[in-house]
């Protein structure tokens, strides 16, 4: 195994075979041993209808109804949050998660005019691949805005695979209270979701950060050039393409102040 490789899978806890039905109950145990533990009762996760909302949404409903089930408490809520920017093209398959996940609560919140506002107030020349990053934040603005309100917990969906490159909006969707995906590649997490039945379509919904309007729906592994199969092979421990691999390890220096805390006067550098 390459060095680096054997590092980076020591960090992201990943396995390289997994048992579904304990994995499920690893991150539910989770959940629910954080809300007794801070006497929290509300978690707030947005549905993008993707992959990794979809199952981190179900995995959150099962660990609030089996939390009023044992402890009788009416008090503990899902709150499921649609934040799509304007009109969203896949609307349908973020009702299907809804719909599949049957969350206690559903929000809705249209980012666009706050997003756009916030454009507009910098006078500045915005990329639009900036502007994606703005409307990443700004969906973790109104979940954390209802997480204050409702006295609950953000739930992120960050997992090994997206971990380990980066990809995702730093204290964006980034920013979470807890993430109980952290340690599953994504063909862990679709076998997970395989495992709860989740319809069959959401399973195999390429995976997309919709953020650029110039390029909309665009596939995480076009932007990344290199495909989920490779990163989860990578993490299983298996040899890949050099060619992969390095793109992976590429991704994974770049992106290594995303995974640290701020910098500080006790920094070497
Ligand atoms: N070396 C360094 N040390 C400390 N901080 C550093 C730094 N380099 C940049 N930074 C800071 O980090 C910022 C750049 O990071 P960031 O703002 O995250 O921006 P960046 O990594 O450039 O872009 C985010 C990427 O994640 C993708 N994404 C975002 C959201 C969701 C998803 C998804 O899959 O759904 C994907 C998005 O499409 C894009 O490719 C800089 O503006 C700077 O503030
Ligand atoms: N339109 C949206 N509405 C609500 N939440 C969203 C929306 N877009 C993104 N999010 C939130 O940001 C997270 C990060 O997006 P990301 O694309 O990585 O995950 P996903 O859409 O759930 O799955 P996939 O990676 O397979 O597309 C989502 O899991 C979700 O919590
Ligand atoms: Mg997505």
């Amino acid at each position: 195994m390459r060095p680096l490789q054997k590092e980076i899978i020591a960090y992201e806890r990943v396995q390289p075979q997994i048992d579904p039905a304990a994995e499920v109950q690893r991150s539910v145990t989770l959940l629910q041993d954080f809300l007794e533990t801070t006497g929290l009762k509300t978690l707030v996760l947005g549905i993008s209808g993707g992959q990794d909302s979809t199952l981190a949404g179900r995995l959150c409903q099962i660990a609030m109804e089996q939390l009023r089930e044992k402890t009788g408490n009416a008090d503990y809520q899902f709150v499921a949050v649609r934040l799509p920017y304007g009109q969203q093209a896949d609307e349908e398959d973020a009702m299907a998660a809804l719909a599949w996940i049957k969350p206690d609560q559903v929000k809705r919140v249209d980012i666009q005019p706050a997003v756009e506002a916030t454009v507009a107030s910098l006078s500045l020349q915005i990329s639009d691949f900036n502007k994606g990053n703005i409307k990443a934040r700004q969906r973790m603005i109104v979940q954390y805005a209802l997480a204050g309100d409702l006295k609950g917990a953000v739930v992120g969906t960050d997992h090994a695979a997206e971990n380990i490159t980066g990809f995702y909006t730093k204290y964006g969707d980034g920013a979470a209270d807890l993430t109980p995906l952290f340690r599953l590649d994504k063909r862990q997490g679709r076998l997970l979701l395989k495992y709860l039945q989740a319809p069959q379509a959401l399973i195999t919904k390429t995976p997309t950060a919709d953020l650029e309007e110039d390029r909309p729906g665009l596939a995480d592994e076009v932007a990344l050039g290199v495909t989920y199969a490779e990163i989860d092979a990578y993490l299983e421990g298996k040899e890949i393409d050099p060619a992969a691999a390095e793109k992976i390890e590429s991704w994974y220096q770049k992106t290594a102040h995303k995974r640290r805390l701020p910098y500080t006067v006790f920094d070497q550098f």
